[in-house]
């Protein structure tokens, strides 16, 4: 879709800070009645982040489910001796990067800096991350001093020398790197066919999804950027480093937003943080999560959306409605574009105005709502696209399989865990086996009971197609995970806990074009809902925890009347123009001017 002349327009479009437009809506100044459709991570940011602005509005949270959280589910379990806490979804942050950084703004907002637990950047879970392959684990580096024994020596390395090679020799193909092609097409022409495996353990991490499938433009954006503007990835990476000599540097626009927010927030609460007595141990909390590799908090990753719920319950300008069916939402012609309608219940039996909705649920789902030809009105020609937009997203299932044994020393090493490759020889993963997670070594300090605590995740792409009475239960799950313990660890000792949990259509596949179609489905909804429906969540802008809390944060910035000269983007800071419309756009920027001193 992007072709480098797109990417150099941007950066020879008239120089200047009055051309910019404002990225943000333009709204009245009326109170808004906002109705938030998804009580999961990202709709409980959304909510914290507009009471947090202070402008006059009653929020609306519609959860389908009879609690909020969504996929985020710590449980702690009795064993002999204490209890251990099991982390059925994702488990831990990583302050890296603007999400990051929205992350920990958003902790310090909710004053949860104390309950912070984090694990440092030099810790053995930090430090050594593995992959099972062919039949045996192999300790990825963690340094360039460890490179050159992991290039000669590593069969799964092969190919990396090449590839580095190739990626400065070879031209640019327009047909693929034009095109948004697959990861695994990207990586096997730009670089070597032999690296596609390697990647695609990695992305069994992230996505449990499939290297053929996934979009190397969603996935990368970066190096996607690197390749379309330098014509190869190294190419990128070292025009960057000269540039950064020069103050210069280049980010995604929406990481340069977001960043801005961030640092704004910060200097907005200066005031309450003066007279804070206890500020200098909150900073300290959240400068150690900032520079650890991963964190979460003594009662697990629950523990954020229970404090936001907790302080959302106690706003009165917030009605909280669990177990609610939405069924269809339009276009509120009776007070021209006042407002959305939104009717509730397998009928639609009641109706509610508000004046904006914020979707946070799947994008499935939300087509069918915006679509529902039970009660639809005004099926037009956009109304299909968006719809047909909205359910090309797919998903996969997860099973989260949680061990605990008594026994201390179970591991034959220590780390973070290991990631399972997609060309992982069949009799080695006859389980749909994606990695296993060391939760034990990962982070201390939530369990009152020491022992070994494992996770085995099954499943995402290899189950792709697969009907609902071909995937195991969560009996079959734990049988499977047992065996795949034993044959990768030796681990045959009767667990003293477990626990099995189907995350059904857990995580969303970006599949090819996935950018351009939101861009496309984005301007729809601009068209006609006239800025009064905004997306956010996983489905659209990245599947971590900390993505959805930006996401989150980034929709209630949508909804604000932000002018144009607070978007921060002010004289000799930026550095290269850019279309302002596009939050893929790449910008380059002052590094002086952006700060990121937070906190
Ligand atoms: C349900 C399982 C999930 C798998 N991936 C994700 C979930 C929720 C999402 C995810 N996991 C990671 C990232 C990268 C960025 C980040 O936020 O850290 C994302 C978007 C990295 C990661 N992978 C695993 C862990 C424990 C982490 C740290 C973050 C987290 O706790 O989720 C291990 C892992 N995740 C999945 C598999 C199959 C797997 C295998 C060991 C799928």
């Amino acid at each position: 879709m992007y072709s480098r002349v797109k990417y150099a327009r941007w950066r020879l479009l008239t120089p200047g800070y009055g051309s910019l437009r404002c990225y943000f809506a333009t709204q009245p100044q009326k109170e808004k009645h906002i109705a938030i459709l998804g009580g999961g991570i990202t709709g409980l940011s959304a909510a914290t982040d507009i009471l947090a602005r202070g402008e006059p509005c009653r929020i609306t949270i519609l959860e389908s489910q009879a609690r909020l959280g969504g996929w985020i589910t710590s449980e702690f379990v009795d064993v002999p001796g204490g209890k251990v806490l099991f982390e059925k979804g994702c488990r831990t942050l990583r302050p890296a990067g603007a999400s990051g950084l929205t992350t920990l703004s958003m902790i310090h907002h909710l004053g949860l800096e104390e309950e912070l637990l984090t694990s440092s950047k030099d810790s053995a879970a930090a430090r050594n991350r593995y992959v099972y392959y062919p039949d045996r684990l192999i300790r990825m580096p963690s340094s360039f001093a460890e490179l050159p024994k992991f290039l000669l020596f590593e069969p799964l390395a092969k190919g990396m020398i090449a590839g580095v090679l190739n990626d400065f020799l070879k031209p640019y193909r327009s047909d693929i790197e034009g095109n948004d092609a697959s990861v695994a097409d990207v990586i096997s022409n730009r670089l070597h066919p032999a690296l596609v495996n390697l990647v695609s353990a990695v992305l069994h991490g992230i996505y449990a999804g499939n290297v053929q499938t996934l979009s190397f433009n969603a996935i990368f954006p970066q190096l996607d950027y690197y390749i379309k503007q330098h014509g190869g990835i190294a190419r990128g990476m070292l025009y960057n480093m000269r540039r950064a000599w020069y103050d210069e540097v280049v980010l995604p626009l929406h990481d340069v937003l977001t960043m801005q927010q961030i640092m704004r927030d910060w200097d907005a609460r200066r005031d309450r943080r003066a007279q804070d007595h206890c500020m200098e141990e909150r900073t300290a909390a959240l400068q150690e999560a900032k520079r650890s590799s991963i964190y979460s908090f003594k009662k697990g990753i629950q523990q954020l959306p229970d404090r936001m719920e907790e302080l959302l319950r106690r706003d009165p300008r917030v009605g909280i409605e669990t177990g609610c069916l939405v069924s269809s939402i339009h276009a509120d012609e009776t007070q021209g574009f006042g407002g959305l309608l939104v009717r509730m219940g397998a009928n639609g039996e009641t109706e509610r105005h508000y004046t904006h909705v914020v979707s946070t649920i799947p994008s499935t789902r939300l087509g069918e709502i915006l679509c529902s030809d039970h009660f639809d009105i005004d099926m037009d020609e956009a109304s299909h696209e968006i719809k047909t937009i909205l359910q090309l997203n797919r998903t996969v299932n997860v099973m989260v399989v949680n061990f605990w044994f008594s026994e201390l020393d179970l591991l034959p090493v220590k780390g973070f865990g290991y990631l399972i490759p997609k060309e992982t020889p069949a009799g080695q993963n006859p389980e749909c086996g994606l990695g296993v997670i060391f939760d034990s070594d990962a982070l201390q300090g939530q369990d009152t009971v020491q022992g070994t605590k494992l996770t085995v995740m099954l499943g995402g792409h290899y189950w792709d197609n697969w009907s609902e009475k071909d995937l195991p239960s969560t009996s079959d799950g734990i049988s499977k995970a047992r065996s795949l313990l034993s044959r990768h660890l030796g681990i045959t000792a009767e667990p003293m806990a477990t626990c099995a949990t189907m995350r059904r259509n857990c995580i969303p596949q970006y599949g090819t074009h996935h950018l351009s179609r939101m861009r496309i489905l984005r301007q729809a909804l601009q068209d006609k809902y006239k800025g009064r429906l905004l997306l956010a969540g996983s489905s659209y802008d990245g599947v971590g925890v900390s993505d959805c809390i930006r996401s989150g944060v980034y929709a209630s910035h949508s909804l604000d009347s932000i002018p144009k000269a607070s978007t921060g983007l002010g004289e000799g800071f930026l550095k290269s123009q850019t279309d302002i419309d596009d939050p893929g756009a790449f910008v380059s920027v002052s590094q002086r001017h952006l700060r990121w001193n937070f906190p």
